[in-house]
């Protein structure tokens, strides 16, 4: 059985990605100091696969905590690297901050892939380095923009350093470029934990449906689009976390032609703001107290994937839709009021 190292193994995506590689017969070991998530994730992750999981809470900027973690684990095949700071804004605040952890965690990791021959590695990266695109479909061969934030750059850097690295050590490499990520497992054992008010859209959405915030916004609807709203490229996580195990099966089968690969993740259709809460008003049957309001500074008009490389290279099918997004979303938010508790009580773990 190949062992796979899941940085960020107790976050949103993390958590989904280590479920689909446990159902689909892998080892797998998480690497999470929790700087940024609940480390309870992990329960809900052995309640749905039966299966115990350890997590390494170790900061990856600690190079001496790192490279223990391979000393112990000599056999690790493959890594899938999620851990990093993802919050647009506060990356704008804080840039050194979104550098360093960012930075320098993945140079830690690379070393430790030299040191120990660690065959494959696997990058998550985001729709956020095409910038705002001159056509909203982009593919892989769109060629990026500068970078609308800190964050951002840390992923257009993440990918030249995997780039450059690839080219001088043979590391079978892959860069999944993630578009909008949204929904969570249908058991509603795990799902998306933001932190403090959720900047994204569908947390908005299903924290102003169970009362957590009293209203939301819609940033803007003089846009150039359909009904004047963002267009967005949402993807189920689910779907996401299983383009994940078909990456490390690809690099398994030696599939990989160039060495260091992009794909990108989204369903390929694109869907406004006011759509996607339409959607989730009719599978919930909740009406979302929301208001039109500015702008948000720094949105990008419109976006949406060409997936077809990864559909025909990876054999990934991303088939789940908005409604199940928005349903298993939703069913989430609900669970998470019941088992405040759970949480609460792990919060205190945190740090
Ligand atoms: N969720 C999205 O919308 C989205 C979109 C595009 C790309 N991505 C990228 O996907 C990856 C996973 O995103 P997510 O939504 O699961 O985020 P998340 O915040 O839920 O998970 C990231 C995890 O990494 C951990 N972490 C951060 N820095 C660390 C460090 N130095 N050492 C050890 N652990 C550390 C955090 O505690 C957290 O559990 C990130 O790299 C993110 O930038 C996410
Ligand atoms: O309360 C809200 C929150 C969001 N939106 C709108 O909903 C759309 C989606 O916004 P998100 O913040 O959920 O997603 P973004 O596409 O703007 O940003 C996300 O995708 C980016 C890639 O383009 C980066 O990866 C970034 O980290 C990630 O948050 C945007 O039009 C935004 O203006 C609202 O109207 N109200």
């Amino acid at each position: 059985m190949k062992k796979i190292m899941v940085t960020g193994g107790t976050g949103y995506i993390g958590s989904h990605t280590l479920v689909d590689l446990i159902e689909n017969g892998y080892d797998v070991i998480s690497v999470d100091n929790n700087s940024r998530s609940n480390p309870a994730m992990l329960r809900g992750v052995e309640k749905i696969t039966g299966k115990p999981v350890k997590n390494y809470k170790v900061d990856l900027c600690n190079f001496d905590d790192t490279f223990a973690i391979f000393q112990e684990n000599p056999d690790i095949s493959g890594i899938i690297h999620f851990a990093a700071y993802k919050a647009v804004g506060e990356s704008v605040e804080k840039p050194l901050m979104y550098f360093e952890n960012n930075l320098v965690s993945l140079i830690n990791l690379l070393k430790c892939v030299q040191e120990f021959n660690v065959p494959w590695f696997v990058f998550s990266s985001s729709c956020t380095v095409y910038g705002n695109p001159d056509h909203s479909m982009v593919t892989e061969e769109t060629p990026p923009k500068p970078a609308a934030s800190p964050y951002g750059y840390t992923k257009q850097m993440g990918e030249q350093i995997l780039g450059e690295f690839q080219k001088a050590s043979n590391v079978q490499t892959i860069l999944l470029r993630y578009f909008n990520p949204v929904g969570a497992h249908p058991s509603a054992l795990i799902g998306e934990l933001p932190i403090g008010k959720p900047q994204n859209l569908v947390p908005a959405i299903t924290q102003t449906a169970i009362g957590k915030l009293p209203k939301m916004m819609v940033f803007g609807d003089d846009y150039p689009t359909r009904d004047g709203s963002c267009v967005r490229d949402y993807i189920h996580v689910c779907d996401i976390a299983h383009a994940h195990t078909l990456a490390i099966q690809y690099l398994e089968e030696c599939r990989n032609n160039s060495g260091c690969e992009v794909f990108n993740l989204g369903t390929g259709n694109g869907v406004t703001v006011l759509e996607a809460i339409h959607a989730f008003e009719k599978v919930s049957g909740v009406k979302l107290n929301y208001e039109i309001g500015p702008r948000r500074p720094g949105d990008i008009v419109a976006i949406y994937a060409n997936n077809d490389k990864a559909k025909s290279r990876l054999g990934w099918d991303p088939a789940r839709s908005l409604d199940e997004m928005m349903d298993t979303a939703w069913r989430w938010e609900l669970k998470l009021k019941n088992d405040e508790q759970m949480f609460t009580s792990a919060k205190s773990e945190l740090n």
